[in-house]
């Protein structure tokens, strides 16, 4: 049976190399023989082969392998990952067993088994067309990171006080291994920080990789992250590695950890304190080195309740935390955001786009964007579309007038815990009070008007929450 491969043989014995083309032909695509070694490091530049055969010996009498020694070494350096199976005279352990310490995998002796040539060789071959593999592999990799990193859509904007401090954090942490905590609303950046602190850190040039918990099914969960072995539960056809050993050497990115079940959180946590994953359906630990970033749009309180989220934990995940400001709380970097995504997409849709004119911009700014960076791109890739002008105007945007007119509420519902709505009424009374006063600037009048209540009665209660 013949099977896919490219087999070089190199010998100085023309009759050697004859033998061996015509029993190898049978078995393997591809054949190729050389009977001169100067031969080699061309042969190896223009073909792709799967394992060579290599000859100890190629002066009449010389028997002490050094030449064999020399043109593996030279084979190993020009193609570190290929296959070399050495050919020794009968009797020759000692120089094939020298050869294996310089990276040979293997030998045939001189006269050779023809059944145990070909097994030998088959393995060989193998190996050298999965060693190809994982090459061709790791460079596909290699460009895909320095593509997803060099595009466009992922540059993080903004030139403002709030950006400026989280900058400055990215860059004094990026080069650490530090796990970092991202905090902050939906739609902030917090992905683009994680990718930004992976493009700056040591593990540049491997691999980001990441994992939306939130999205994740519990019975899911396992098989995603930690991979499984062939029949480790009814489905599991294949034998697949988990995101953790994808991203081995690299950064792993756990988004919506505060969406984690508190039963997961304990999984999540062995596997960070031993630093070892352990497939579903196997026994074997396999070790792991990856970076942790995760994030979550849970507020800080809620993250700190034990109930919520294991403390043990949050403090593995977060030796560095990053807090994202809403965009409503940096509305400086709206213009530079917008002008961004308008050529972006006016280049995406072929619209002669030029810019947005300045009272559009003004509305954009006074918009409370409950949604963050994520529905300022959106309405600007619908305005896009949509308008019929080479600059943008007010009117191309569709932005919702009860967000408008609410706008308030929006700082007050996002800026407390957003996700767990608070029922102590001793802390709901707290919160209104210290909402109403900060709407009002600390004008007493005002907060107290807004909330119904006399100066002195509001005095009281400020008094009472410590405010
Ligand atoms: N500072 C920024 N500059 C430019 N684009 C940004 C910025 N922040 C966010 N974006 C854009 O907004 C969108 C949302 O960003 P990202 O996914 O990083 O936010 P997130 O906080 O992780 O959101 P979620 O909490 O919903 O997962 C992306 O399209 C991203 O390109």
């Amino acid at each position: 049976m013949t099977s896919t491969g490219h087999v070089l043989v190199v010998d100085d014995d023309y009759d050697i190399l004859t033998a061996a083309k015509l029993l190898l032909k049978q078995h393997f695509s591809q054949v190729t023989i050389c009977n001169n070694p100067h031969s080699i490091p061309d042969l190896l530049l223009k073909n792709q082969f799967d394992a060579v055969m290599l000859d100890m010996n190629f002066s009449p009498g010389e028997s002490s392998g050094s030449q064999g020694y020399n043109w593996l070494k030279k084979i190993l350096e020009i193609s570190p990952q290929m296959v070399v199976v050495m050919i020794t005279a009968h009797g020759g352990i000692d120089v094939a067993v020298e050869a294996m310490k310089l990276g040979a995998t293997d030998f045939v002796t001189k006269p050779w088994q023809n059944e145990k040539l070909v097994a030998t060789l088959t393995t060989a071959v193998m190996l050298g067309q999965s060693r190809n593999e994982a090459q061709t592999l790791r460079d596909t990799n290699l460009l895909l990171v320095k593509d997803t990193s060099q595009t466009n859509q992922h540059v993080l904007l903004g030139t403002s006080g709030p950006m400026q401090q989280v900058y400055e954090l990215v860059e004094k942490c990026a080069p650490t291994d530090a796990n970092v905590l991202i905090l902050g609303e939906n739609g902030t950046g917090k992905e683009l920080v994680a990718r930004e602190l992976h493009k700056q850190s040591l593990r540049a040039d491997k691999v980001f990789m990441s994992v939306d918990l939130g999205a994740m099914s519990e019975t899911l969960f396992e098989s995603e992250l930690f991979g499984h072995k062939k029949g480790a539960f009814t489905g599991a056809q294949q034998e697949r590695i988990g995101r953790f050993q994808a991203a081995n050497g690299g950064t792993l990115f756990l988004d919506e950890i505060g969406n984690l079940p508190l039963h997961l959180q304990t999984k999540l946590l062995t596997v960070l304190e031993q630093r070892t994953v352990t497939p579903l359906g196997s026994n074997k630990p396999i070790d792991i080195d990856v970076r942790i970033i995760s994030a979550t749009n849970i507020h800080k309180t809620t993250l700190s309740q034990e109930q919520e989220f294991r403390q043990d934990l949050l403090f593995r995940l977060n030796t560095v935390e990053i807090t994202l400001p809403p965009l409503r709380h940096r509305i400086d970097d709206i213009p530079l955001i917008a002008r961004h995504y308008v050529s972006l997409y006016a280049k995406k849709y072929k619209k002669p786009i030029t810019d947005i004119e300045s009272s559009a911009l003004s509305l954009l700014q006074d918009y409370p964007w409950p949604g963050n960076v994520r529905a300022l791109r959106h309405a600007i890739e619908r305005a896009v579309v949509l308008t019929s002008h080479n600059q943008l105007i007010s009117t191309d945007f569709q932005l919702d007038n009860q967000v408008l007119a609410n706008k308030d509420t929006v700082n007050q519902v996002q800026t407390t815990a957003p996700v767990e709505i608070e029922l102590n009424l001793d802390k709901v009374e707290k919160n209104t009070v210290e909402t109403a006063l900060k709407q009002h600037k600390y004008n007493i009048s005002h907060a107290a008007k807004a909330l119904g209540l006399t100066r002195a009665t509001l005095y009281r209660r400020m008094e009472k929450h410590g405010l």
